[in-house]
């Protein structure tokens, strides 16, 4: 029973252990989603779809089938919490997670990937189609497993290939819409594609003694640092070039292209400042504004649709 003094209402003691250990299962439950990862991937889904012919579904229905992707790419986050559990001990930035910590099981952590990986399946066999289901389910084994227990192990190439998995989102939400690929979804891929290696290479150089200690054969481990931010740089133009493309097909217009070309700007500019004067912290600023980067580019797609120049 709960008593009220000085308008304060006090729970008896069991109930308040309950609400604090919901409340700690729930932030666990978060973290090994990677709940903003998920967030930005459920964002670029929601623009492939939006990009896409209007079919006239609803919005009921197109959002049941971004929480389908959101669910999916969440099980795959999960799976990868528990494969790397031992990883993640060994690596600063990684060691509080609660796989690796043992706050978690892994049997309690895979569970819970079952459960709401299935949920996600069942939703976008039911809500969206079949295609687009198969499809999720191939980038969640791609990042789950081929990336996490195979690719991540083996070759400094792990990114550039395991990426794909990532860079899928943009295709699944348009084929959610259409039940059909298309050439424009694409290269909304090829342009996360392309962005995935400075993205996370800028980050590897700052935490490469990490990577060491748990002898994981990130490019700046295997390669050296300074070969790495080559690397980026060079991806940083690539990058700049793909962004090109949606407008070149007639896909977006003058918003887009002039959005694109200040992001790509400010991009290419950090990474040469990462390459001719960087340390950590210059390369830590470009991992944060490559978030910031592929975020504000698909916004602007979105925006760019609405408002065509
Ligand atoms: C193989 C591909 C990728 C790799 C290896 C990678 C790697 C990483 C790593 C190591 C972090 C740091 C996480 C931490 O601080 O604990 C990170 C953060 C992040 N990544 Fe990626 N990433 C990849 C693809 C993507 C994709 C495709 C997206 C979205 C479209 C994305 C969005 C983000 C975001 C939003 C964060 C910040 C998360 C936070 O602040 O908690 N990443 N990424
Ligand atoms: C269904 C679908 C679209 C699946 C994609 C799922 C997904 C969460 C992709 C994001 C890629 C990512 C965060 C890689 C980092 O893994 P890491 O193990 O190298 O990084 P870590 O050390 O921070 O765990």
């Amino acid at each position: 029973m709960a008593l009220i003094i000085d308008k304060k209402i006090l729970l008896p003691v069991n109930t308040q252990s309950l609400i604090s250990r919901t409340h700690n299962l729930l932030q666990d439950y978060l973290a090994i989603s990677k709940f903003k990862v998920v967030a930005m991937l459920v964002l670029t889904a929601w623009v492939g779809l939006a990009l896409a012919p209007d079919v006239g579904r609803g919005m009921a229905v197109q959002f049941i089938s971004l929480l389908g992707i959101g669910l999916l790419s969440a099980a795959a986050a999960v799976i990868n919490h528990v494969v790397d559990s031992e990883i993640d001990s060994k690596m600063a930035r990684t060691r509080h997670r609660p796989v690796a910590k043992g706050r978690l099981s892994k049997i309690h952590a895979l569970s819970f990937a079952a459960v709401i990986g299935v949920a996600g399946f069942i939703m976008l066999m039911v809500w969206a189609n079949t295609l687009t289901a198969i499809l999720t389910l191939f980038a969640l084994v791609g990042y789950a497993f081929v990336y996490t227990s195979f690719l991540k192990r083996a070759t400094p190439q792990n990114i550039v290939i395991g990426g794909l998995a990532g860079a899928m989102p943009p295709l699944l939400g348009w084929v959610s819409e259409t039940n059909q690929m298309a050439a424009a979804p694409w290269l909304l891929v090829m342009i996360i594609f392309t962005w995935t290696p400075p993205h996370f290479w800028a980050l590897a150089i700052a935490r490469k003694s990490d990577y060491e200690r748990a002898k994981i054969p990130m490019l700046p481990v295997t390669h050296g640092i300074d070969f790495c931010k080559t690397c980026v740089v060079a991806y940083s133009v690539l990058l700049a070039v793909v962004c090109v493309l949606p407008y070149l097909i007639g896909m977006s217009g003058l918003i887009y292209l002039i959005g694109a070309c200040v992001l790509n700007a400010v991009f290419i500019y950090k990474a040469a400042k990462l390459k001719i004067a960087g340390n950590d912290e210059t390369a830590m600023d470009l991992f944060r504004f490559s978030i910031i980067h592929l975020m504000v580019l698909f916004v602007i797609l979105f925006i760019d649709k609405w408002l065509p120049l």
